[in-house]
């Protein structure tokens, strides 16, 4: 059974007087199945299986972010893509379209990309207000960490509450190593996945 209990458990905890006035929308609604929606991107399914393990855990609506035109299937191609994007601040458009007024809590989820939050991802927050809703991001990458991510994400929706975020080790496309969600790594992923949730109170003992 699903014991989902209520993010204000954590605003209470931390102290409201640290809040900004903003913030109060998502203490308000607090954390549902039916008004949580876990939006991600992934090239090799690595972070589309802790998107799964999420949704397994917590429930909600579970949305890929997908774009109207495909990044290139070919790594170098893509590596190439991508930093040109960065450099310049292209904001590829979106193909998948999400009423976000349904939605109080958003568990968003990336890799790593060139050490920076992926441009599509950059569309999705600079195409939404997030306004007074709760963030709760998730990442995998190939071993480097977040970059700069998380700055991304709080620049870009200032007015959110943004909570602790996942982040463990996925592919290495790099070396060929693609897909890794499974057997051991996958058991272990999950229990990780868990143990997070209940850290940050979004599922209970
Ligand atoms: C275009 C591109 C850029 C990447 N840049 C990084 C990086 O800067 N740091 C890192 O640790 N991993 C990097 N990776 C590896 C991915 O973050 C890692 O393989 C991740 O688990 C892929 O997730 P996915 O299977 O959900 O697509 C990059 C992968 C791609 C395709």
């Amino acid at each position: 059974m699903k014991l989902t209990v209520s993010i204000c458990f954590l605003f209470l905890s931390i102290g409201l007087a640290d809040l900004e006035e903003e913030k109060f929308g998502a203490i308000a609604n607090c954390q549902s199945p039916e008004r949580t929606l876990i939006r991600y991107l992934s090239r090799t399914n690595n972070t589309k299986a802790v998107a799964e393990m999420i949704q397994k855990e917590v429930g909600g609506d579970l949305v890929a972010v997908e774009l109207q035109n495909p990044y290139p299937e070919d790594y170098d191609a893509i590596i190439k893509q991508v930093a040109e994007e960065n450099e310049s601040g292209f904001l590829p458009p979106l193909q998948t379209k999400v009423d976000m007024a349904k939605y109080d809590t958003i568990f968003f989820g990336f890799p790593t990309w060139g050490m920076q939050l992926p441009p599509p991802m950059k569309s999705f927050l600079n195409e939404n207000d997030l306004k007074g809703k709760t963030i709760i991001p998730f990442n995998t990458n190939a071993g480097y960490g977040l970059g700069s991510s998380l700055k991304t994400i709080r620049k870009l929706s200032p007015k959110s509450a943004i909570l602790d975020e996942f982040s463990v080790k996925g592919g290495v496309e790099r070396d060929g190593i693609l897909f890794v969600m499974k057997g051991k790594r996958e058991i272990q992923v999950r229990e990780a996945v868990q143990k997070w949730l209940k850290r940050i109170l979004v599922v209970k003992d």
